[in-house]
């Protein structure tokens, strides 16, 4: 399989390189920077400690981790978050504790969210008068019942 060339930074030499947990795996486990203590509701910007450079045509996204999202209801604010090819700053991930009773603790070195890099389309936009018909319309937000 072909393997898309990904520049990394560490930025704190201490926190592993993002990483597959196992072969065929399509996101990469990123590390929390820091220690976070989220109460119920609350959330956070955490850092991870990496800056990458994609090539054009890319882009990554940072998902939430299903194990932190069902075990703590852990997940991320703007699932999935997207990463431009052109960013060289530091990737963040913005947690939030969605659980109504429970805090919620994360160690530094824990991994935070998982990262998934895929190519990307640039659209050139068009601006018309009337759309092509479709079968759908303007039907939609649970236009086809429950
Ligand atoms: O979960 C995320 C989402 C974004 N970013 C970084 C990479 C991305 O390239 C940049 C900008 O993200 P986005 O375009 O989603 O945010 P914005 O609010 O539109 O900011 P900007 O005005 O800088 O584009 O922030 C992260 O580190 N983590
Ligand atoms: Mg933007």
């Amino acid at each position: 399989m072909s393997k898309v060339e990904v520049l990394i930074q560490r930025l704190d030499a201490e926190l592993p390189m993002p990483s597959y947990a196992h072969p065929g795996d399509a996101g990469a486990d990123l590390y929390a920077a820091e220690d976070v203590e989220l109460l119920p509701g609350e959330r956070a910007v955490v850092p991870t400690g990496v800056a990458i450079a994609l090539p054009d045509g890319y882009a990554a996204f940072v998902h939430p981790r299903s194990g932190l999202a069902a075990r703590h209801g852990v997940t991320l604010v703007n699932a999935p978050g997207t990463v431009d090819a052109g960013y060289r700053g530091e990737i963040k991930v913005t947690l939030i504790n969605t659980d109504a009773k429970e805090p919620f603790r994360l160690r530094r070195g824990d991994r935070v969210a998982q990262l998934v890099v895929q190519r990307v389309e640039r659209a050139a936009f068009y601006e018309v008068e009337r759309l092509p018909g479709s079968v759908r319309g303007g039907n939609g937000f649970g236009s086809t019942g429950r």
